[in-house]
């Protein structure tokens, strides 16, 4: 696939098998076949919707690895600076089964895995800087101090080209070595980005305050350089979302689930709806309720992409 792209995303992709039954995992017996990753499910969402997507990363040639690469291929990402690296393994995640609405345990086999081995000299800058947009997490950041650099160069090369670039911090503990250093360097990338969306308790752990208003002025007024971000959106989980930009500031109520399968994935589709509205040239409270939609549709499932939309059903439900 050539041509300027609406959107990239750098980021590792794991095969994910999901839990038959809930109970501990030590106990499954069966399992789902699925594919995970913070990056992936917006890429595979912001492609759904009809953007032209491309994602980088690295994959062992492996089973896994190949099984990963033809899911992205066949939702028509751009996978051509997905380097397959013969001499690491693809990483694999387990996910249990709950049945009171509370996040999932998760057990991470992805330790010096192929894309934890990423590094600055792979990224293309020439064809990150033809992308609109730069869709970054947190996750990334956390699987190696090089993705950490490579997280931090794309941004700043993507800032500097004027192009603009979002950033959840998708805070996941047992990745980092401290949560002191977790809240540096993800504050430190928060503060690179345009649009920042955090989870409310991320935002509390991250800048030490309690509201939505004020953990939105941290990052909008609290940055170490002028042009931090302009926009933070605060997502509340069933209770929708707050957002704050230099001109407007509100919030969004949350869309009613009867069930909620599985939490993981929410903020994903969260941020395909922002995103996907904001490129459109939306206001922001439609995209912003846009987002809500999608992350209440993705706690209805089990894996972390088939609630994400196509076009056609965002349509329908007149989003
Ligand atoms: O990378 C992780 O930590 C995951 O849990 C994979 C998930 O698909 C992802 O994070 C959901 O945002």
């Amino acid at each position: 696939m050539s041509g300027e792209l609406d959107v990239v995303t750098f980021g590792e992709a794991m095969m994910m098998l999901v839990a038959d039954q809930p109970g501990p995992l030590e106990h499954a017996k069966a399992f789902h076949k699925r594919t995970a990753g913070a990056e992936t499910n917006v890429a595979i969402g912001l492609a759904r919707l009809g953007l032209k997507v491309g994602w980088a990363s690295r994959l062992g040639a492996d089973s896994m690895g190949r099984y990963l690469l033809a899911e992205m291929q066949g939702e028509g990402i751009d996978c051509s600076h997905v380097v397959s690296d013969p001499t690491q393994r693809t990483a694999l995640q387990f996910k249990g089964r709950v049945t009171d609405g509370s996040d999932p345990p998760i057990e991470y086999h992805r330790k010096g895995s192929a894309a934890s081995r990423m590094q600055v000299s792979d990224v293309d800058v020439s064809w990150l800087r033809s992308a609109r947009h730069l869709h970054s997490t947190g996750v990334f950041a956390a699987i190696s101090e090089n993705c950490f650099e490579v997280q931090r160069k794309t941004m700043t090369l993507m800032r500097e080209a004027g192009k603009t670039v979002s950033f959840d911090p998708n805070l996941r503990p047992t990745l980092w070595p401290s949560i002191q250093r977790m809240c540096e360097g993800i504050n430190e990338l928060a503060f690179l980005a345009d649009w920042v969306f955090p989870g409310i308790e991320e935002g509390r752990l991250l800048t030490g305050r309690q509201t939505p208003e004020d953990i939105a002025g941290f990052y909008r007024r609290g940055g170490p350089r002028k042009g931090g971000p302009s926009l933070v959106v605060i997502k509340l989980g069933a209770d929708g979302a707050y957002f704050e930009s230099a001109n407007e500031q509100g919030y969004v109520p949350g869309f009613p689930v009867d069930t909620v399968l599985d939490t993981v994935g929410a903020g994903d589709g969260f941020a395909v709806g922002v995103i996907s509205a904001l490129l459109a040239g939306l206001p922001l409270r439609k995209a912003v309720e846009r987002g809500a939609w999608i992350g209440a549709r993705a706690v209805q499932v089990l894996g972390d992409t088939e609630g994400l939309p196509t076009r056609d059903v965002l349509e329908q439900a007149g989003r």
